[in-house]
């Protein structure tokens, strides 16, 4: 018989485990129900309409938006109790790396060391080879001594693409981080975000457009008014007319889940 599992922080338990989560703002429901385990490893892309919650239900499994009904754990430790903010890496939807304040490429990214880095230590070997790290993942190595104020909004995405992967993240939010990006940043990131899921981090990702990106996921979740209305192989996307459509050689959704496609004389723009 084998060993059961540890119940707090274990290896084996899932990186996110969320029961029956619901988030309510102003008291208007805004998540419903979300049952969503992801395992680690996976490459998850959460889609859905505008509006249908996917920036929420991010912030909630983040920590930053409470749940007003359910419970979540991180790696295995209830949320309440969790401390590990370092295993998370989160770039928010339309975040920008230019802060008015001058700062060059190789600083910003320096800053997704400190919660790892012990306060008021100067930056040591492992956080310079992290940063160096980044920047090589993003494909920005030679603008490292560069102001952010000069890259192209494509480039300072990247740029804070690079700020979290400096900080080693196990688990990564990304809400929407190809939005606006053209096709050869999309391609970088999609170079950064492969390369990371090979050291066998977790990637969360919120997207209306996969692009490069696509070939990356394993796994589809969608919402819709704040349900999960399908969970499952990953959907392929009509880039033409910009609807998904099920792999159909994979009809392997979460049983209980609906498929996108159950539902019938709807045109669905997500
Ligand atoms: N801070 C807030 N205050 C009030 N309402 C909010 C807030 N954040 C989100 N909402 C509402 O919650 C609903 C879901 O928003 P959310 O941003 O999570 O959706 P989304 O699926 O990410 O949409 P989009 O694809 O447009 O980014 C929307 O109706 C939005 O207006």
């Amino acid at each position: 018989m084998s060993a059961p599992a540890p119940s707090t922080g274990g290896g084996s338990a899932p990186v996110v485990e969320l029961r029956d989560g619901a988030v309510a703002i102003g008291g208007r429901p805004i998540l419903r129900h979300v049952d969503l385990t992801v395992r680690r490893g996976e490459f998850l892309t959460l889609l859905g309409p505008n509006g249908s919650g996917k920036s929420t239900l991010v912030r909630a499994l983040t920590g930053l938006r409470p749940l007003t009904q359910g419970s979540l754990s991180l790696f295995g430790t209830p949320i309440e109790s969790f401390r590990e903010h370092h295993r998370l890496g989160f770039v928010p939807q339309r975040a920008s790396a230019a802060s008015g304040v001058p700062a060059s490429v190789a600083e910003v990214v320096a800053s997704g060391r400190l919660t790892r880095r012990r306060l008021l230590r100067p930056a040591g070997k492992a956080d310079r080879a992290a940063v160096a790290s980044a920047l090589a993942m993003v494909g920005l190595a030679d603008r490292a001594r560069d102001s952010v104020a000069t890259l192209s909004g494509g480039q300072q995405q990247r740029v804070l693409i690079a700020r979290a992967l400096a900080g080693e993240p196990e688990l990564f939010f990304l809400d929407e981080p190809t939005a606006g990006v053209d096709l050869p940043n999309q391609q970088a990131l999609a170079d950064a975000l492969g390369a990371l899921s090979t050291t066998g981090s977790t990637v969360v990702l919120v997207t209306h457009e996969l692009g490069p990106l696509a070939p990356l996921v394993d796994r589809t979740v969608v919402l819709r008014d704040g349900r999960v209305v399908y969970d499952g192989a990953p959907l392929q996307l009509d880039d033409a007319h910009g609807h998904h459509h099920p792999d159909p050689r994979r009809t392997d959704h979460h049983p209980g889940v609906a498929a996108p496609l159950d539902r019938t004389g709807e045109d669905v723009d997500w």
